[in-house]
């Protein structure tokens, strides 16, 4: 008799993988090859930013109170005591009467707390002397560019978790992180199961499909911020796929099959669990496509059965393994981003099990239209480069209506959800 399997919810399924703990290991990363990686330490500012008072603009620095009489008709008269270009440091003090030519960048001198624009400053020589007229008041402080306005000593200027972006990089720079402190890309193991399965650069044969998966899931790992290692491709016999799986469990953090993890004849994942003795959280979820997401630990290490079916096996990744290693990586946000639209097109297929939709997103009427992209089924592969987005549709006996308001969770977005699966849409009319 068959093994009776009960599916468990979309929602428990995920909080039950987001329980299992593995370990974040810091390593350090050039700073040009940091960008998309997610630090491992919160980044204190070790000096104020900027580290002295400066010059916002090209022009002079004056004593205020020598400009306090200043008016176009009585201008004040000004020596110039030196000039500084932005890198270099006036020696003395400046005494009353005197002004620096300064140009933005540089350090305001000691004496000085105004700076006067070029622009409103007559500047002439005489007795090779230089000079300004001044002709308003200038007040203690106007344009000054002071040390500390930006960042203060002590501030924790990037949090931990944090994706470096390129202003990211420029943080990380101003404050001489040549190397960056990131967390290593958990090390994510790949085994495509299938006697049908020909290499990508194979000629068709009867009966035979290339292994799409297997690219795919190597390349949704890229995307979620892991490190894909592949272990090829195994036909469906017990004994290849059991010693390929032991070898992939040698080195890795979490290791994903596709194929073989239903109910079939050639289905060995669920005996292979059995047989590492692995203790599985689901083998069933009430979703579609991929209900037969199975998930499973040996220690610290997650296993990951992920459907045969292209579609299934995607969403069965983007649901459960992205989250993972988005947790690992030590983002607040680990799960697919998640934002409303309108149904742009009926879907009129009713179904116990929520359902995610592969969808196209278009921008319409000031908001997102959402459009089920392509075929519809879990073995469809082609909807699949459609799609930016998954409509969310709670299982029901109805079905779906264009314009109705549904939840969607973004395919594609650098940003994530903290937990999406809580308050989802039942759908109603806006
Ligand atoms: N009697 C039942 N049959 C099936 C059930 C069920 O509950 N009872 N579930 C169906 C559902 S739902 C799904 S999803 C699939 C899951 O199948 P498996 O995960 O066991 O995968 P396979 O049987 O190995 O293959 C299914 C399908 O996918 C193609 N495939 C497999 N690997 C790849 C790959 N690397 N690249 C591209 N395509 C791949 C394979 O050729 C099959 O067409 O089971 C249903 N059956
Ligand atoms: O797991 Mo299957 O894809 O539910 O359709
Ligand atoms: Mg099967």
């Amino acid at each position: 008799m068959m093994e009776k399997r009960t599916p468990m919810p979309v929602q428990e399924a995920v909080a039950a993988i987001m329980e299992h703990r593995i370990e974040s290991r810091m390593e350090w990363t050039d700073l040009q090859e940091a960008s998309g990686r997610y630090l491992a330490q919160d980044i204190q500012a070790d000096h104020d930013v900027p580290p002295f008072d400066r010059s916002p603009y090209d022009g002079f620095a004056v004593r205020a109170y020598d400009t306090l009489e200043a008016s176009r008709d009585n201008p004040v008269s000004l020596h110039i005591a030196g000039d500084i270009g932005a890198g270099s440091v006036f020696g003395g003090t400046v005494e009353a009467g005197e002004a620096v030519r300064i140009m933005t960048g540089a350090p305001i001198p000691d004496g000085c707390d105004a700076v006067v624009m070029l622009e409103l400053a007559h500047d002439y020589e005489k007795d090779g002397h230089h000079y300004i007229d001044v002709k308003r008041p200038f007040h203690v402080n106007d344009n000054i560019s002071f040390r500390g306005e930006d960042t203060k000593r002590g501030t924790t200027v990037l949090q931990r978790g944090t994706v470096v972006h390129p202003g990211v990089t420029a943080v990380l720079a101003s404050f001489g992180y040549a190397e960056v402190p990131t967390v290593q890309k958990p090390h994510i193991g790949v085994i495509a199961t299938g006697s049908e399965l020909l290499d990508i650069r194979e000629p068709l044969q009867q009966g035979k499909i290339r292994n799409s998966n297997a690219y795919m899931i190597m390349a949704q790992i890229e995307q979620a911020g892991g490190e894909a290692v592949s272990f090829g491709t195994v036909s469906d016999d017990f004994d290849e796929t059991l010693s390929t799986v032991q070898k992939a469990l040698h080195s890795v953090d979490i290791l994903l099959t596709t194929g073989g993890v239903s109910v079939g004849d050639y289905d060995y994942i669920p005996d292979i669990l059995n047989e590492l003795g692995a203790s599985v959280h689901f083998n069933k979820v009430s979703m579609r496509p991929g209900s037969v997401t199975t998930a499973a630990s040996l220690g610290p290490q997650l296993i990951y059965g992920l459907s045969g079916n292209p579609s299934a096996c995607y969403v069965g990744f983007e649901l459960f393994v992205r989250p993972v290693i988005q947790k690992v990586l030590g983002s607040p946000a680990p799960h697919l981003k998640k934002t409303k639209a309108v149904l742009g097109a009926d879907f009129p297929k009713p179904n116990p099990f929520m359902r995610f939709v592969r969808a196209e997103l278009k921008d319409e009427n000031g908001g997102w239209s959402a459009y089920p992209a392509g075929l519809d089924k879990s073995s469809s592969v082609t909807s699949l480069s459609d799609a930016s987005a998954l409509i969310v549709l709670p299982g029901g006996t109805r079905g779906y209506e264009k314009g109705m308001d549904v939840d969607i969770l973004l395919l594609h977005s650098a940003e994530g959800s903290e937990w999406p699966w809580d308050n989802i849409v039942r759908s109603y009319r806006s």
